[in-house]
């Protein structure tokens, strides 16, 4: 890292979420950024969503989303709550996605999809509100990793994810769109920090390049030095 900022010494964590549609990279991102000092990364906690007190809410979810979409989703923002309000020992807190595109990308779609009832998505939004109100959710930097709905889903197949069997083109290309208009275009939600963004359809042998760009914007960005 650039400069020693020692753990005693800053005052907050420098917080960078990445965002990007299933299959989209996140993963092999932060296991790139998990090697330089200074830099802590968390990853989406999957493995709590798989087992729930031995309940896999991921794959109840996708085999009945009319059932499962509101105990999944209820699920997801505790966890994603508790890593927002960690604190980490390193500096600068890289997290994989965010209560952000929780509500943003994937509660948008159940609701369109009519999977989750305005009901359902009423005291979704109120947990959110209050949420965001009364705990630190602060972010400095969005990482927006942005692929087309083809090669996410081309990934997404070829990974193999058991719970993921079902998982359609279309809902990969609902899910893109979401992203587009939150993160690109940014007519769907506020974006609650500068988003950074990486053409995440470069393949794995050639975008470590890109992923450098984005370590000097981390590295120097004045919020960054505002911390310490
Ligand atoms: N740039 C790339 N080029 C080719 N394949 C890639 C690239 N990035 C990731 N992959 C592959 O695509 C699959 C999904 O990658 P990864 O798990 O990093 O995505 P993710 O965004 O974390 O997915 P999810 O949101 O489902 O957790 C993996 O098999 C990975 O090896
Ligand atoms: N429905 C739904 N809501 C979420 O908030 C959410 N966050 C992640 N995921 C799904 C995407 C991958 O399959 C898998 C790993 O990212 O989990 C979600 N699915």
């Amino acid at each position: 890292m650039s400069k020693d900022v020692s753990p005693r010494k800053f005052k907050r964590n420098f917080t960078v979420i990445v965002e990007g549609n299933i299959g989209s990279g996140k993963t092999t991102f932060l296991n790139y950024f998990q090697q330089f000092n200074g830099v802590s990364v968390l990853a989406e906690p999957v493995d709590k969503w798989r087992n729930c007190s031995g309940h896999n809410l991921l794959e109840k979810m996708y085999s009945d989303p009319k059932k499962w979409s509101f105990t999944f989703q209820s699920y997801v923002q505790l966890t994603m709550l508790q890593l927002h309000t960690l604190k980490t020992a390193d500096p600068i807190k890289l997290m994989e996605r965010s209560i952000y595109s929780v509500r943003n990308c994937f509660v948008e779609q159940m609701a369109r999809s009519k999977c989750l009832d305005e009901c359902s998505v009423s005291v979704f939004d109120e947990w959110f509100k209050w949420t965001k109100e009364n705990c630190d959710l602060s972010i400095d930097l969005i990482v927006y990793l942005r692929t087309s709905p083809e090669i996410a889903y081309e990934r997404t197949v070829k990974r193999n994810r058991p719970e993921e069997q079902t998982v359609s083109f279309n809902y990969i290309r609902d899910i893109h769109n979401m992203h587009e208009d939150w993160l690109y275009h940014k007519t769907l939600f506020k974006c609650p920090a500068p988003v950074l963004i990486i053409d995440a359809n470069l393949d794995k042998s050639i975008i470590q390049e890109e992923y450098l760009k984005c370590k000097t914007q981390i590295f120097t960005n004045r919020a960054f030095k505002a911390i310490a």
